[in-house]
């Protein structure tokens, strides 16, 4: 009997879902992926796969190329002139690079948390609404109010300012900022979200009150962390990726990484003989 056009699509859509060897659901997809600063190269023929509902680590020394690579995902680098990026990455199977791609779609589904928190000048109220609102996520104000408020509870702000979302957002303490930046990414419903060293801009408290949200997000979102303290991949992530003058040395579980690294260069990096 031949299937139902239902059914071939269903076929379809398990069949592109790709998997790892090791059975775990690939949610991006970098192959061969290299990018250049005019003419001098930053990343060499990367090929590392992201996994969906797992927090992966980017770790190295400065100017390995993890941001670099980080911003590629979302294609961030776009908006460098002189960078130009070779090779493939995909989200669930789609070339991100494709000229039909909405690059302002693209990155409401791969959202980025910066460094340095960078709320608007504009209320905490505002900055997260903002986003719903140009994608056109809510039909009246009742639903932008939640989106607000479910936003704000998921980044583990909510309590600390539900009674002066009007108050601005830079008023706000660097920890608080950094979750309401945090917010703000999440109030889009993105299934991925970059973080280029969210933390090293706070103090230990704060520090591990983001780490913690990370924790917990990963239950919902594909997260990809660029990190200096390997402490902090340790705590936070269960894949850990390497990079080295702007190779991809290795990638595995984070507790094999810390402890039985492959290479010789990780272990030298991790036992802090460079970096
Ligand atoms: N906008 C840019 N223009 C030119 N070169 C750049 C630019 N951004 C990064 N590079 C170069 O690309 C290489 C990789 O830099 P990148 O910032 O990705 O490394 P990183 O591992 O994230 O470093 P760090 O840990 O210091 O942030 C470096 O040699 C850097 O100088």
């Amino acid at each position: 009997m031949s299937p139902t056009a239902a059914e071939a699509a269903n076929a379809t859509e398990a069949g592109a879902r790709a998997l790892t060897a090791d059975g775990d659901p690939i949610k991006m997809r970098g192959d061969k992926v290299c990018v250049f600063y005019g003419d001098k190269q930053a990343l060499f023929d990367i090929d590392l796969d992201i996994r969906e509902r797992q927090v992966t680590a980017l770790i190295g020394p400065s100017g390995c190329g993890k941001s670099t690579f980080l911003r590629c995902l979302n294609r961030m680098n776009d908006t460098i002139d002189i960078c130009r990026v070779a090779g493939d990455i995909t989200l669930d199977g789609m070339d991100i690079y494709d000229p039909s791609i909405d690059v302002v779609e693209l990155r409401a589904r791969v959202g980025m948390v910066f460094q340095k928190p960078n709320p608007f000048p504009k209320s905490i109220y505002e900055n997260v609404a903002y986003g719903p609102r140009i994608h056109g996520l809510s039909r009246s104000k009742a639903e932008l109010d939640d989106i607000v408020a479910s936003s704000l509870q998921k980044a583990g702000l909510y309590e600390e300012v539900k009674d002066r979302l009007d108050a601005p957002g830079t008023g706000l303490s660097g920890g608080q900022q950094q979750r309401l930046c945090i917010a703000r990414a999440i109030a889009v419903s993105p299934e991925v979200i970059l973080m280029d060293e969210p933390c090293s801009a706070l103090d230990p408290i704060a520090t591990a009150k983001v780490e913690e949200l990370i924790d917990e997000l990963r239950e919902n979102y594909t997260i990809v962390i660029v990190t200096h303290s390997m402490q902090q991949a340790a705590r936070v992530s269960q894949r850990t990726a390497f990079f080295h003058l702007g190779i991809l040395v290795e990638e595995g579980p984070t507790q094999d990484m810390f402890t039985n690294p492959r290479d010789r260069r990780t272990q030298d990096y991790i036992t802090g003989r460079f970096g």
